[in-house]
């Protein structure tokens, strides 16, 4: 994704409107991260667009597709009961975009280890993303881990990624050893995947 000579300004009113301008930004060939982060940023989360995709598990997160991108990204929602978390993880070189739909999530970067992978992987920082707020990361930025760690409060949000895949690396923190796992989706379009 290079910088096209102008960055629009969107701003979304709805998810479905949302929806809408991210098919007209992703047909093009060139998309500007900075432009995505902004329309994200722009959607005032409104739950009754999106409980129809909010689907907990009582164990780990779940992830919900609300969008296939017509092959170009997967829009998902990821929904986080207490105490929840993701083990650390690339991105398998796609762009990935993270909004809060409601809650706190706490993301933590890491670097990523060396090639062989024989020690506590190194913490690059943390910060807690609130409502609303768009994250933004890809491989070369690092890893990442992302938790709920509220006691008392689920946590919603909203995930694209680009282009879309379903298998990344999650890693080790104490020893940085890798392994590839496939991902899947709890729900697709509101209806609970069958197994
Ligand atoms: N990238 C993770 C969610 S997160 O922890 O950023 C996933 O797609 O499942
Ligand atoms: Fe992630």
């Amino acid at each position: 994704m290079e910088q096209p000579v102008q960055t629009e300004t969107w701003k979304a009113r709805s998810l479905e409107e949302l929806v809408r301008i991210l098919h007209r930004i992703f047909a093009e060939d060139k998309v500007c991260v900075e432009e995505v982060q902004a329309l994200m940023e722009s959607y005032e989360s409104n739950p009754e667009e999106w409980l129809q995709y909010a689907k907990f598990d009582q164990y780990r997160y779940t992830r919900n597709l609300v969008d296939n991108g017509n092959g170009k990204f997967n829009l998902m929602i990821l929904c986080w009961g207490e105490g929840h978390g993701s083990s650390i993880h690339d991105h398998t070189d796609s762009h990935c975009f993270m909004k809060i739909l409601q809650g706190n999530l706490k993301e933590t970067l890491f670097e990523w280890p060396e090639k062989k992978g024989n020690g506590e992987m190194t913490k690059k920082s943390e910060r807690v993303l609130r409502e609303n707020q768009c994250a933004y990361i890809n491989d070369s930025i690092g890893l990442h881990r992302v938790e709920n760690i509220s006691h008392t409060e689920s946590a919603v949000s909203l995930h694209l990624y680009s282009p879309p895949f379903d298998s990344c690396n999650t890693f080790d923190q104490r020893t940085g050893h890798k392994h590839k796992v496939k991902m899947t989706f709890y729900s697709q379009f509101g209806e609970r995947t069958l197994f």
